[in-house]
């Protein structure tokens, strides 16, 4: 129960809606407690007629009238009650996973990169679905359902003793035992349906990968192997649904065959003491209503604790993430503004996930309207410049400076609103293409939408379709081609106007006169900005101020295209096969 304590601080948010809840289920079950009374009086009430204790036949039928009239009365006000309970306490609760949903997002967003990278994208979308939905089992019905519980049970077993002790006792033998097998039961269901859930993402997980790398499974025609592997999980998930619906398809008769032996005992030992004149028949009756009206609250009791027990479970999943301290935290909440100066100091990176020291001691610097080109093979530590510029990571060691202000000072979301950054392989939102660009700068006008398109070189590409930019993209903007794609990106980053721009190998999926025409556009749109271009190709990189050459982290090479083709090296070899390509 120590993680449940979590939601307390909902429980004193609505603590009033939770009161008023519980108040009115009080009143709601000592109101249904009274039927059986009623009735018990209405039918001691014809027996007494018929053993001619009373005479006035009339008196007989005006009261048993009013009885009834009590009884629909009390029924209507009873039910009316069931139904501002559940308005309070059922609402109450879907208002705190409402808020606890809203608190995990929050977190989620709040969490560095590699919280992500750490995590399976479908464990985090469980934990703020199934997890809270758990959770919300604890705040909502298993605290209606125990307060039912103890009222009914507090309430009737009262009710009950006073009016006959012996067939109170024997009435109620079957209860534990009703509660204790419901509880080994939902057990048995809360296993097998964890089972039956773990398939079911698996199936879903095998389904979004087939769906994702469809391209891929057609053209190598493996359609037959995926239906097999298909089948294969589809097949181990029926067996392990049909378990779950065996131990399911139990609880009603389970609770029908105790409820049944409590009627008899009722019916056996009432009987008896009916027989010796030691009750009327309506007390019979009486206690059989008690039995039907107990039973529910009496075998929910195994239910809710089970309730409980997969709630915790849960929230202790939802807190291991709430309680993360994001890696990278903003210190400083005064305004940054950036002019672009750009400077690594003695900068080493190692990936703590697996070790590996992307960059070594990384020395250079860049000034505000300057261009910088990064050249290396791959996984030389190229994007990994990036990332530590937009500080998704903090530096091992060394210092990155932003005009001589150290990075981790500066403030984060000012930093990286000033930075424009097109990765390597650009998402697309299912939007509109317009919308796409926009997200670079959510009021712009539809002109600088355009203009920004123009400067990216995609503008011609997007009025050829039908909607222009109405276009809907698709999941991951499937209806654009890969440089279409890195192109509306690029327009994207632009539209931004940031006072950094970034560019990690964008240019690779489009041919080398557009790259040139776009470079050429760049260099007018980034005139008072730092820009970084990422490549592997020398067009990218000779116009820029300075080029850095990357290898296994480290910089081997440094300058400007006169100097680098001069130098014996990677650029000058990179410059000559790429020259000789041209020509061929
Ligand atoms: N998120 C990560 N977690 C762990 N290791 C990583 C991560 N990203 C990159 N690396 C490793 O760091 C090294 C540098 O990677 P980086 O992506 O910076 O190279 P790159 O020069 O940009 O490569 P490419 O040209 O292929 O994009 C590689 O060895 C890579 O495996």
């Amino acid at each position: 129960m120590k993680a449940l304590q979590y939601l307390n601080k909902y429980f004193s948010k609505y603590k009033w809606r939770i009161l008023i809840g519980i108040l009115i289920t009080i009143l709601s079950k000592l109101l249904a407690l009274k039927i059986p009374q009623i009735i018990r009086d209405s039918l001691n009430i014809v027996e007494d007629y018929q053993n001619g204790i009373t005479t006035d036949i009339e008196e007989v039928k005006h009261q048993l009238l009013i009885n009834v009239l009590i009884i629909i009365g009390v029924a209507i006000i009873a039910g009316f009650f069931t139904f501002l309970m559940r308005q309070t306490i059922i609402v109450t609760s879907r208002l705190i996973e409402f808020d606890l949903k809203n608190e995990i997002y929050q977190q989620y967003q709040r969490l560095s990169l590699n919280f992500y990278k750490k995590n399976r994208t479908g464990d985090l979308m469980n934990r703020i679905s199934e997890d809270v939905s758990k959770v919300r089992m604890y705040v909502g019905p298993a605290i209606m359902y125990s307060m039912n519980m103890i009222v009914l049970f507090v309430v009737g077993f009262t009710q009950m003793i006073q009016v006959d002790v012996k067939l109170t006792l024997y009435t109620l033998i079957p209860f534990p035992l009703l509660s204790i097998s419901i509880f080994v039961l939902s057990k048995v269901i809360h296993k097998r349906s964890t089972i039956v859930q773990q398939y079911l993402s698996k199936l879903t997980t095998f389904n979004q990968e087939f769906f994702s790398g469809i391209n891929v499974v057609k053209s190598y025609g493996i359609e037959a192997s995926i239906i097999k592997g298909f089948d294969e999980i589809a097949d181990e998930s029926k067996e392990k649904n049909i378990n779950l619906q065996k131990a399911n398809a139990l609880f009603f008769p389970l609770m029908i065959l105790l409820i049944g032996i409590s009627n008899l005992l009722v019916i056996y030992i009432g009987g008896k003491q009916y027989i010796n004149g030691e009750i009327q028949i309506g007390t019979i009756i009486e206690f059989m209503l008690y039995v039907n009206i107990l039973t529910w609250p009496v075998a929910v009791v195994g239910w809710v604790t089970s309730m409980v027990q997969q709630a915790e479970a849960s929230q202790v999943r939802i807190n291991e993430f709430l309680e993360q301290v994001p890696e990278i935290q903003n210190t400083n909440n005064s305004h940054t503004e950036l002019k672009g100066n750009v400077t690594f100091k003695e900068v080493t990176f190692t990936y703590d996930d697996t070790n590996i020291t992307a960059l070594k001691n990384i020395n250079f610097s860049v000034k505000s309207g300057e261009t910088l080109a990064i050249l290396g093979n791959t996984g030389s530590g190229k994007s990994t410049i990036i990332e530590l510029i937009s500080r998704l990571y903090d530096t091992t060691k060394g210092t990155i400076l932003l005009d001589n202000t150290p990075i981790k000072e500066a403030n984060l979301n000012d930093v990286r609103n000033q930075i424009g950054f097109v990765p390597q392989d650009p998402f697309l939102f299912s939007d509109t293409i317009g919308n796409n660009i926009k997200f670079g700068k959510e009021d712009a006008t539809k002109e600088e939408i355009i203009a920004a398109a123009k400067n990216a070189v995609v503008h011609n590409n997007i009025i050829e379709f039908t909607n222009g930019y109405n276009t809907i993209l698709g999941e991951r903007g499937v209806t654009l081609s890969g440089g279409q794609k890195q192109r509306v990106s690029i327009a994207r980053a632009i539209i931004k106007n940031p006072k950094i721009l970034i560019f990690d190998d964008c240019l690779s999926a489009v041919d080398t006169e557009t790259e040139e025409k776009i470079l050429s556009n760049l260099e007018k749109v980034s005139k008072n900005k730092t820009t970084f271009i990422i490549s592997h190709r020398v067009s990218s990189a000779k116009n820029a101020d300075k080029i850095i050459v990357l290898d296994k982290g480290e910089i081997i090479q440094q300058g400007t295209h006169n100097q680098l083709i001069k130098e014996k090296g990677y650029y000058k070899d990179l410059y000559e096969q790429q020259l000789l390509e041209k020509e061929i």
